[in-house]
């Protein structure tokens, strides 16, 4: 059977991504493309490679008063674009919203699927976690929930490819700015502080008040390194071990003795976890990695798609990463 899905912010780098999973994917059947400046053009005209079926397939202007018969409803506005138009589509279409205008709303679920999967299934309006939400949390939950960390005494420190920023993101994000030079940014203020620090009270039921997280732009063009201080007296197996066991059914996270790098989730819905504690030092590291457009926005995407729908979590998300 095929599901009718649609796409709002198709030529973005979210949306983009969300094509392409959506093109190989067993179930999914794209119908609807929608945009803003885009608008009028055809996917072939923004997308020289998409498959053949697609390439006549016209973008529309957003309007979600005027959507075809839909199953599922893909956002990837900017934050802050989505709220007022997603409330208008109407009740029967599933709706992820890849943005952050939803996670931690009434009335939307917070899609983080490889640790809550059950929430998500049948529900109707997900929220798509951030990119550094995705890779910080992933690495961080079996901890919380052995208790093998302080949850009020956490230091981030992440580093981030430039597609994180967006197609329309901030100029100062240009080739030149970028290209052999390191940025941190949003220091102290980072938007997804609030999402982190929530959820690490979900998973620990303690407070998140110490949480520190700086995000640093790497000359890359993909993928999320996530490396966390904690504060544990848990040994490097333990935690190993706490996270084989936390994930041994989900199948999109691995858990590895060595420290994981960006390449290995690129274009994957894929993330890696691993960790090196002292116990002496009172100290364990975690890290985690992720493709920010991957597990960090279409890849988790679709999975909760499929989840919503009520498909295999894996259907059209089990190809390999790409190397090198
Ligand atoms: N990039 C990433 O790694 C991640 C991004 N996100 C979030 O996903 C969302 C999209 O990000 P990203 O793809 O990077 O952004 P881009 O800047 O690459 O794309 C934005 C998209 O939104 C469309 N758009 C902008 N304004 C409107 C409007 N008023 N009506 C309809 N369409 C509009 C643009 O269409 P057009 O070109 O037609 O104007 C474009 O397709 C953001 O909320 C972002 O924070 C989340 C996780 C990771
Ligand atoms: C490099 C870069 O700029 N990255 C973005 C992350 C985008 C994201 O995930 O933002 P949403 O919460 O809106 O989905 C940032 O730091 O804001």
């Amino acid at each position: 059977m095929s599901i009718r899905v649609g796409i709002v912010g198709i030529s973005g780098f979210g949306g983009g991504e969300a094509l392409r999973l959506i093109a190989s994917h067993p179930s999914f059947e794209l119908v609807y493309a929608a945009g803003e400046s885009s608008a009028g053009s055809r996917l072939v005209d923004r997308f020289p490679g998409v498959p053949a079926k697609l390439a006549e397939l016209l973008i529309q202007k957003w309007d979600p008063a005027a959507l075809p018969p839909l199953d599922v409803l893909f956002a990837s506005l900017p934050t802050g674009a989505s709220a007022d138009a997603l409330a208008r589509v109407p009740k029967d279409v599933k709706v992820v919203d890849i943005g952050g205008d939803h996670r931690y709303v009434e009335g939307w679920v917070y899609g983080l699927a490889d640790i809550w999967p059950t929430r998500i299934e049948g529900q109707t309006r997900i929220a798509n976690p951030g990119c550094f939400p995705a890779a910080t949390l992933i690495p961080l939950a079996p901890l919380l929930a052995d208790g093998l960390i302080e949850p009020g005494n956490i230091v981030m420190d992440v580093k981030t490819g430039i597609s994180g920023a967006g197609r329309g993101g901030d100029s100062k994000f240009g080739y030149a700015e970028s290209n052999e030079n390191l940025i941190p940014y949003g220091l102290l203020k980072h938007v997804h502080m609030p999402e982190i620090a929530s959820t690490i009270e979900r998973l620990s039921g303690g407070s998140a008040a110490g949480l520190v997280f700086t995000p640093h732009l790497v000359p890359m063009t993909r993928g999320i390194l996530a490396t966390i201080y904690c504060r544990g007296e848990a040994t490097t197996d333990r935690c190993l071990d706490a996270a084989r066991r936390f994930y041994a059914e989900r199948p999109f996270v691995r858990v590895t003795d060595k420290p994981p790098q960006t390449k290995w989730a690129s274009g994957s819905n894929l993330a890696f976890v691993s960790y090196a504690a002292d116990p002496e030092r009172n100290l364990v590291i975690a890290m985690g990695v992720v493709d920010n457009l991957g597990k960090g926005a279409a890849g988790q995407a679709v999975q909760n798609a499929n989840l919503m729908c009520g498909l295999p979590e894996t259907a059209g998300l089990d190809g390999a990463p790409v190397w090198p």
